[in-house]
């Protein structure tokens, strides 16, 4: 019977792991901290499960503690996962909280049915996944055959080396958080963690204590002192998507963090060092929100230090078949249809269209398509692109005389807009008594995917809204 270590300090999870487990057949013991977790010979389990974030210790030192055994980290937010998957020093998966029974039994079975093997070579089962090698160029975490992503390389490989702060910018859906897994990729710091943080997706009254953890009864709730965000990333780098939405009281503690390299914990009088690479993101006109008043202007300073833009999918069209056909191929093997392919007409909308939503729109437009058409070909009435953006491409299912049998655009865009209403509608109905935690399930979706329809429909969440 499989043994397993849970590793967790909040009582109410922690059980409901250790029944669950138990009822489905393993053998299971628990504690509330890394420290406490030494003392169980956690290398003698065949899986640890454990938080991210505990008092003491970060689960992550779990890795280290228990060589020999794989290590499935539980985060808080859905934000965190690109974090957790970049800093598999040895994690073998992550599972975002809050998860469900079936995707947690189901994530237990898959590792223990693969067997132990270490991160670095499980990066073979996606081609995308190379960046968990620690060296090699920008190349092997993004694509970009084009003039201007070739200068975005040139530019990632001279900075990835240095300790110095980058300012990412570019619109949504470019590849703001890529090209900061490059920098840390390519950087020294490569076998420490990456986390990644969406300051965004963080409701306001959280953001404090999440980035520079807190000290026990610092505020209600603070039952047990937390190690903040950027403690967790110490030795390694913190990538702050979103830098924009920060609140000013954060704003000021940054500042401090990158003036000294010291945190202090919410609740705390002491200081502590940090060493820790600090990588921003965002689409907003920073040095213009200064202006107003809304962003810090010695902030902006001290992390502008060297800015990497990374242009529209519009002014790189030369990749964008590049990109649609790794996408493809992508879609072909987790699907099993390894003759999915697009047809000519598709390729041209591809080329002609001018993706307001940048490689994210595309990535999903393939997925959307691959799953939807009936034959192995992709048609453009299938890839079903938003005809306002089309720029001068006329769909073929338009053109006059022409009779084949498929949805016209029009039917189509109805029903999105009737979707798009519906969404918007329960949002602004329902944000003032839910928490975005409650409204994405609601709506069956994701937090991450709440904030990313919320930033495309214009309705950013109300500061101060709950979590
Ligand atoms: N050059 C690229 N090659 C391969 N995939 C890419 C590239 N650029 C972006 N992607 C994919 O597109 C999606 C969006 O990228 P990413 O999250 O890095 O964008 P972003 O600019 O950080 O977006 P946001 O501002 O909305 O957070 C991701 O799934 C990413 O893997």
């Amino acid at each position: 019977m499989p043994r397993i270590l849970i590793v967790e300090d909040e009582d109410i999870i922690r059980s409901a792991v250790r029944k669950l487990l138990q009822h489905a057949g393993y053998e299971v013991a628990d504690a509330v901290s890394v420290e406490e977790a030494e003392g169980l010979d956690p290398d003698s389990f065949d899986l640890i499960i454990t938080d991210l974030r505990l008092p003491g210790a970060p689960g992550t030192e779990m890795i280290t503690r228990a060589p020999d055994t794989p290590v499935l980290i539980m985060t808080s937010y859905a934000s965190l996962r690109s974090a957790v998957d970049s800093m598999k020093m040895g994690a073998v998966d992550y599972i975002a909280k809050p998860f469900d029974h079936d995707e947690m039994l189901a994530a237990v079975e898959n590792i223990l049915a693969r067997g132990h093997e270490p991160a670095s070579s499980r990066a073979d089962e996606d081609p995308d996944r190379t960046a968990d090698t620690p060296s090699g160029d920008p190349s092997t975490v993004m694509f970009g055959t084009c003039e201007p992503m070739q200068r975005v390389f040139t530019l990632i490989r001279k900075v990835a080396p240095t300790e110095t702060t980058v300012l990412v910018q570019g619109e949504s859906g470019t590849g703001k958080e890529l090209a900061a897994r490059a920098l840390h990729l390519l950087s020294p710091r490569a076998n420490k963690p990456l986390i990644s943080v969406n300051c965004a997706a963080i409701p306001e009254s959280l953001i404090e204590s999440e980035l520079f953890g807190h000290e026990k009864g610092a505020f209600t709730g603070a039952v047990s002192a937390r190690t903040g965000l950027i403690e967790a990333a110490d030795g390694g780098s913190l990538f702050l998507d979103e830098i924009g939405e920060l609140p000013a009281e954060a704003q000021a503690r940054l500042l401090r963090v990158l003036q000294e390299s010291e945190i202090r914990r919410v609740g705390s009088t002491q200081s502590q060092k940090v060493n820790v690479r600090m990588i921003a993101a965002t689409h907003r006109n920073l040095k213009a929100m200064t202006r107003t008043g809304e962003f810090r202007e010695d902030l902006y300073y001290r992390l502008n230090v060297m800015q990497i833009r990374i242009p529209p999918l519009r002014e790189r069209r030369g990749d964008v078949l590049g990109l649609a056909s790794r996408f493809l191929k992508r879609q072909a093997e987790k699907l099993g249809r390894p003759d999915l392919s697009l047809s000519p007409e598709a390729m041209q909308a591809l080329e002609r269209y001018r993706w307001p939503g940048n490689v994210r729109e595309l990535e999903n437009a393939i997925e959307r398509a691959s799953i939807l058409t009936d034959t192995d070909i992709i048609t453009p009435s299938v890839l079903d692109l938003d005809s306002d953006y089309g720029d001068e491409y006329i769909p073929e299912t338009l053109v006059e005389g022409d009779n084949e049998q498929t949805p016209t655009r029009d039917a189509d865009s109805a029903n999105d807009l009737s979707l798009e209403d519906y969404f918007q509608h329960f949002v602004l109905e329902n944000q003032d008594r839910m928490s975005e935690t409650e409204l994405a399930q609601k709506l069956g979706i994701s937090r991450k995917s709440l904030w990313e329809r919320r930033q495309r429909l214009g309705i950013p969440r109300k500061k101060g809204a709950g979590s």
